[in-house]
């Protein structure tokens, strides 16, 4: 059993809680949400997993990893639908969280204290090296925080930020590795193309 799954079994025995997995852009965040969701099917837990609409990158409604590993998804607005699509589910996987409304933390919360497990995955910081959305609170309200990090594509050192390799200074610009590519933190600052 992994050390996170354990921690709940052994202190929680409702299985309500929060599990945020963040880092940087091809950090693995998606593979492990995926992960942590097919073994909790293996426990033969209903599971229901979102997120956000605007996210179509790789499919419309697949949570889709940079590696191609997939899963079913429902794609929602705002992070209010998530409390009103839940249904009956045990388990509730969020991918993307960086992109929901400021009220992700606070729905989060009612679906923890309902004793539904709470998997989120999403980027802590964007291009800018600034804390993303809602993630910042999700990560204090957790009662685990896992941060995984890329391989730094200058240096192969750990990276924590994603570099953007294209002009535009929106906070939000959808891409792969044609726009971002995962830098550590010395390779981040030397800002060389
Ligand atoms: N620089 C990199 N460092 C690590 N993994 C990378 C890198 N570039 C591509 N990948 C691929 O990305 C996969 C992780 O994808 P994914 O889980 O979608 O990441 P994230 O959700 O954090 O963006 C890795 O298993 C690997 O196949
Ligand atoms: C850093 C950063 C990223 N984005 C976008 C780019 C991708 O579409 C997603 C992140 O996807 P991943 O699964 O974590 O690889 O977010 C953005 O809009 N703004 C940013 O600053
Ligand atoms: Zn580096």
């Amino acid at each position: 059993m992994q050390p996170t799954e354990e921690l709940f079994k052994r202190k929680n025995e409702s299985g309500g809680g929060i599990e945020v997995i963040c880092g940087s852009m091809f950090s693995g965040k998606t593979e492990e949400l995926i992960r942590r969701i097919n073994r909790a099917r293996y426990a033969k837990l209903s599971v229901k997993i979102f997120k956000p609409k605007l996210d179509i990158r790789y499919d419309e409604n697949d949570v889709v990893s940079h590696n191609a590993t997939t899963i079913n998804s429902t794609p929602v607005g705002k992070s209010a639908e998530i409390l009103l699509l839940t249904g009956h589910a045990q388990v509730v996987g969020i991918d993307e969280a960086q992109f929901f409304d400021n009220k992700l933390p606070e729905i989060c919360t009612t679906l923890a204290n309902k004793g539904i497990r709470v998997v989120i995955a999403g980027l802590d910081m964007d291009f800018k090296g600034r804390p993303f959305g809602p993630m910042p609170t999700l990560m204090a309200i957790a009662e685990s925080v896992t941060k995984v990090h890329a391989v730094c594509m200058r240096c192969g050192n750990p990276a924590l930020y994603s570099y953007r390799l294209v002009p535009g200074k929106d906070k939000v610009l959808l891409g792969e590795k044609e726009s971002y590519e995962p830098r550590c933190r010395v390779c981040y600052n030397s800002k060389t193309f």
